[in-house]
């Protein structure tokens, strides 16, 4: 049984009134990597589970998890796992799936057990609750939608890739990808958006050790900001916005649950609008 920490959703009254090492235990999770263990957050938004497996000297498995109440933890549940190292293996369900560098792995709602393995492998797991049974299903970047987004003139030029949505990687409610910008852009999702409809979880990567990402949230007319690092995620409550700008070049991975699966339903905020 693995133990999970729990995040409770927090409402943005409350949220608007945190210092910011509250804002930091509530909204950031800086505790992704523990070698040789897996660590996984409970939240209570949309009831995802985000987390790190980081098989260094040999295989993890996660079968059960505290939180979920049910003997297996995607008995009613459905999980992607991307592999953050460069190669490593996710079995499944009798079978082995080879993953590098960014590559995504669907499992779906009764997958059983699930073991990583691999000494260069660290796998960002991201999990939701599910309601029929997909089958397991593997993407690498090239095989992802690209969706160009910004301008150079606006340093915010980007593509975002979809791996797991409606016309790609078939999900019960995750809808999952990753965001890779131009030379010299380092503006995400600005111009901002909201969407009460689902959460969404951020992990920003390939940023050198030593630089920072500005990530900002909260209601548009009240934001605040989040200072975080590489391989830090960061919990993005559906009346948040979640955008930021880094001190150096990265890339993000980024996942919603909740309502619908509509990539394009967000509710954009007026850049006049932003306090
Ligand atoms: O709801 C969608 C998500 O916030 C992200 O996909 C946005 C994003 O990757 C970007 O604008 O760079
Ligand atoms: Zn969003």
């Amino acid at each position: 049984m693995i133990k999970t920490q729990l995040r409770r959703a927090i409402d943005p009254r409350h949220a608007k009134t945190f210092d910011t090492t509250q804002l930091r235990e509530e909204f950031l999770v800086d505790n992704l990597w523990i070698e040789d263990d897996v660590s996984l957050t409970y939240t209570q938004y949309d009831r995802m589970i985000v987390g790190g497996a980081w098989p260094k000297s040999g295989p993890l498995t996660i079968d059960a998890v505290d939180q979920t109440g049910t003997d297996g933890w995607l008995d009613r549940r459905e999980a992607v796992l991307v592999n953050l190292g460069t190669s490593g293996t996710v079995e499944a369900k009798g079978e082995t799936y080879e993953l590098g560098r960014c590559d995504m792995l669907y499992l779906g709602m009764g997958s059983g057990a699930v073991t990583v393995s691999g000494s260069d492998a660290k796998f960002y797991i991201i999990s939701a609750p599910a309601h029929r049974e997909i089958p397991a299903q593997l993407a690498t970047i090239d095989q992802a939608n690209q969706v160009p987004l910004g301008s150079r003139d606006s340093c915010n030029e980007r593509v975002i890739y979809q791996f797991v949505h409606p016309a790609g990687i078939e999900s019960c409610q995750i809808v999952m990808g990753m965001t890779k910008f131009s030379a010299g852009s380092i503006w995400n999702t600005m111009p901002a958006h909201i969407h009460e409809r689902r959460s969404e979880i951020y992990i920003y990567i390939d940023l050198p050790d030593d630089q920072n990402i500005i990530h900002l949230m909260g209601e548009p007319d009240e934001t605040r900001h989040l200072v975080v690092r590489n391989e830090q995620a960061v919990l993005s409550p559906p009346w948040s916005i979640h955008s930021g700008a880094g001190t150096a070049a990265y890339s993000f991975i980024w996942a919603m649950a909740g309502d619908n699966m509509a990539f394009t339903d967000m509710d954009m905020v007026p850049m006049e609008d932003l306090r």
